[in-house]
């Protein structure tokens, strides 16, 4: 489904990885750690055409990322939910028109209407609906974060510390939403400096560490 072949990228000259290679197959679930500055979040944006390999090759669900014009792009990204570090909300919007968002600027406002209450159930926010997006507290904006990002029913999810700056039991009730959208079949990928967090993954998942450290990327990780 995504595939990396002997991939480099670096900023202003100095490479961050050099001929990496990872293969995600369809359904499975990856947590990438490693410390702070190691390349986490680049290695993501690699994985959804946010940045094109400055040598080797990114494919995505078959297709060369380097050779897809504009439109192709754009067709491809639909696959792929991406929650951010900093969740990303347009601050005049509501919770609920910003989890729309991706469905509406696509011009699919009947199926985003259909799709939004739904969705802000599992979520746990059907009652902040109509709120702004920063009167929502930490745990709320991942949990919207991570509705926008799945709105279009993506094939492949991918999360950038999505527990960063929430408590335990948040974190919990996050992985558990990522969790069953991997029994739906969806493949996942999650970024986060908390192992224990990885340590708590629940049974029935069989999700397998990346370790990302000086340029080398570690994929003989225990399956969990
Ligand atoms: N646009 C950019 N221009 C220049 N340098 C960058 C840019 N983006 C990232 N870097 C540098 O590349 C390195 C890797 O950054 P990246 O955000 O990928 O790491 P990370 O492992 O996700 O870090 P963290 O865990 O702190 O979020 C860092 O040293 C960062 O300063």
């Amino acid at each position: 489904m995504i595939e990396l072949d002997n991939v480099s990228y670096g900023y202003r000259g100095q490479p961050l990885f050099s001929q990496l290679s990872l293969e995600l197959a369809p359904g499975s679930f990856h947590f990438l750690t490693g410390p702070s500055g190691a390349g986490k979040t680049t290695l993501l944006r690699l994985c959804y055409a946010d940045l094109q390999a400055q040598q080797g090759q990114v494919r995505l669900f078959g297709k060369d990322a380097t050779r897809l014009d504009r439109d192709a792009v754009a067709l491809t990204r639909r696959r792929i939910g991406v929650v951010h570090q900093d969740c990303q909300f347009l601050d005049h919007l509501s919770v609920a028109e910003n989890i729309a968002l991706p469905l509406t600027v696509s011009g699919r406002v009947a199926e985003a209407a259909a799709n939004l209450s739904e969705l802000l159930n599992w979520v746990g926010l059907a009652e902040q609906a109509h709120q702004l997006p920063q009167e929502l507290s930490g745990g709320e904006r991942q949990r919207a974060a991570l509705a926008r990002a799945v709105i279009m029913s993506p094939d492949f999810i991918i999360a950038d510390e999505p527990t960063g700056n929430v408590d335990w039991e948040m974190s919990q009730r996050l992985m558990t939403l990522l969790t069953e959208l991997n029994r739906m079949g969806k493949t996942i990928l999650i970024a986060t400096h908390d192992l224990n967090l990885i340590r708590t993954i629940k049974s029935g998942v069989s999700a397998r560490v990346l370790r990302l450290r000086g340029g080398l990327l570690d994929q003989a990780g225990a399956e969990l």
